[in-house]
């Protein structure tokens, strides 16, 4: 791909917006063109009194285009703050949508594998830190070139000698601020690469922190957080060290250009090459190049932050897709097949090995086998939330490949052993099974899920907030708000992984009755440990180390399996154990 520069990128990413900011910079041009006023107001006034002016009208008018002058420029930059500021938040909240956007569409893995602090890091304060740039950076940096560089213009027009003169220290202090900005890039980069590593150990520690309290880490976990947060302040600290002197020298020598100006002028002017009105004009109108440049070297750390940022955005925004269709397919009923698939989470380790299996429309298979031996991997694969590495899987004769992810994940509900409940009330995650849905119907779902009673108990009903800040509900609790919400979906394919594991006997009835309303008339997948529960599969298939060993049904099974034989009876005998 062809590399492009990280602010034309930013420009790109703006599109929208452009208008605002382009908008923006002209209000501060022409801002600026109009804050040059009262230096060439107070060159006429000082002139005005060494040529002895006595006419009070004289500095009047000066004084009038003066505040004339200040008072459209202040106008104009506010205008110009205003300006970007609203097209830039309108670019950063565009920015983070994309993103959002692109993470479904990425394989899940990709997801996995970056810690959710630094996820966070790259959405939100990254993003944020793009702030500067757009909004200040191209309209105030544009001014405070342009200013200088119009003086400058000026002042060679006047006499090319004091112009010259006028420049000689800003190399110089420039050259500092280069020096300093030379491994600008790098630095900055290393900062986001510590305050990354901070952000993963901090949201770890949190998440952990029942683990920690369980297993007495405290004083271990804690000593990886507070070495992270130690490492970051450290990393910032040397930073900045190595930048001071540069930088104060360069602050120190750009505005001296009194130093030049002041001596040689004057020979100049006393050898009689130089008008003092020229004089004059230079002295006033130097002191209006130094400032604004300054300013505008501020900015060089903005733009330098960039391109660290851009690309971290655009490794989202350009990361692999699952490769999948865009037009919506036509299914042909609604059997799977898998034929010789072949699956690893990572290239470097396959989990399933060339495995074919056919799943007849509204039948039940359930998926048994011991731990880690690939059986929520091909439930997975099947809903589409990775793609196979070889071999196909299809459903309704329609390769999942060709199938859009949205028309894939609308044909399958997934009930999985982590019942995520968002920061929202019971109601909204209910309904996020189908969006559209009316609260009459999300309270008939829980009924059927049996969660309706307890929901109601609850202080404020199905307006409770759960999930990250709200209120805690048992594992049970949670299971069963995730078969309501799966229920909801009313989605033709029903997978199940160990969708009974938290339900204490008490419970157990209801769930099972909530299931069997859930998985009437549908394909059901169920990935059970509890064998008891799926004797009655149409078909149970036997995984074992990532292959299929056996598929059949139960009595075949115990005929035929030596596996599923060992399986049943050592669920056999701990149900006898729970019963003693
Ligand atoms: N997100 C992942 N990234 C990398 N490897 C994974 C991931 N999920 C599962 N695995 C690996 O894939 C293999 C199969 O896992 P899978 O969860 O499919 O097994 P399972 O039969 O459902 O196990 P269990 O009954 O314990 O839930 C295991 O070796 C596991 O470590």
């Amino acid at each position: 791909m062809k590399q492009q520069s990280p602010m034309l990128r930013l420009w790109e990413l703006g599109e929208g917006q452009q208008g605002g900011l382009k908008r923006a910079v002209l209000s501060a041009v022409v801002g600026v063109l109009f804050g040059m006023l009262p230096y060439f107001a107070a060159a006429q006034i000082i002139l005005g009194l060494l040529k002895g002016e006595q006419s009070m009208q004289y500095y009047l008018i000066w004084c009038v285009v003066a505040l004339v002058g200040f008072l459209l420029r202040a106008t104009l930059y506010s205008l110009a703050l205003s300006q970007s500021h609203k097209a830039t938040f309108a670019i950063l909240k565009s920015i983070r949508e994309r993103v959002l956007e692109k993470l479904p569409k990425m394989p899940l893995g990709t997801i996995l594998d970056t810690s959710s602090g630094q996820m966070k890091q790259i959405i939100v304060d990254q993003v944020e830190s793009m702030e500067r740039p757009l909004a200040h950076l191209l309209p105030e940096m544009t001014a405070n070139v342009l200013g200088p560089v119009c003086i400058l213009i000026y002042l060679f027009v006047l006499d090319w000698r004091m112009a010259l003169l006028s420049m000689v220290s800003i190399p110089v202090g420039m050259a500092f601020m280069m020096a300093v900005m030379a491994g600008y890039g790098k630095q900055y980069e290393g900062s986001v690469k510590t305050t990354q590593a901070m952000n993963s150990a901090i949201v770890e520690y949190i998440g952990g922190i029942e683990v920690i309290k369980a297993f007495n880490q405290g004083k271990q976990s804690y000593a990886r957080f507070s070495d992270s947060v130690k490492a970051n302040a450290s990393y910032f600290y040397h930073w900045m060290k190595s930048c001071q002197m540069p930088v104060s020298l360069a602050r120190a020598i750009s505005p001296t250009t009194m130093i030049t100006i002041l001596p040689v002028g004057w020979l100049l002017y006393t050898g009689g090459s130089l008008p003092i009105e020229t004089f004059i004009t230079t002295i006033v109108l130097s002191l209006g190049i130094a400032g604004p440049l300054l300013a505008a070297m501020d900015f060089v750390d903005s733009l330098a932050k960039v391109g660290t940022i851009v690309g971290s955005v655009d490794a989202i925004l350009n990361g692999a897709e699952q490769d999948h269709g865009e037009a919506s397919v036509e299914f042909r009923g609604r059997d799977i097949k898998l034929s010789h698939v072949s699956f690893g989470y990572h290239a470097d380790k396959e989990v399933l090995h060339d495995v074919s299996l056919t799943i007849p429309a509204g039948s039940m298979t359930a998926f048994v086998g011991p731990s880690g031996s690939g059986k929520s991997t091909i439930a997975k694969l099947i809903a589409g939330f990775w793609d196979v590495t070889s071999g196909s899987i299809t459903l309704g004769g329609q390769d999942l490949k060709r199938v859009p992810l949205k028309q894939l994940y609308d044909q399958v509900a997934f009930v999985s052993q982590d019942n995520y409940l968002f920061d929202e009330s019971i109601r909204e995650n209910i309904r996020m099974g189908r969006p559209a849905a009316t609260d009459a119907e999300v309270e008939a779902v829980a009924k059927a899920a049996g969660c309706d009673a307890f929901i109601r108990g609850l202080e404020r009903g199905y307006d409770t907030v759960v999930g990250g800040g709200g209120a805690h509900l048992s594992g049970g609790e949670r299971q069963r708000i995730a078969i309501a919400r799966a229920m909801l979906k009313d989605a033709p394919i029903v997978v199940l992984d160990e969708a009974t594991a938290y339900i204490d006997p008490e419970n157990e009835a209801v769930v099972q009755q909530a299931v069997g309303k859930l998985v009437a008339g549908k394909t059901v997948l169920v990935i059970a440990h509890r064998l008891s529960t799926i004797t009655g599969a149409d078909q149970i298939v036997v995984v074992n180390g990532g292959r299929i060993q056996d598929a059949g049904t139960h009595e075949e099974l115990l005929k035929n399996c030596p596996l599923y034989q060992e399986m049943w009876r050592a669920h056999m005998g701990a149900k006898e154990g729970e019963q003693a």
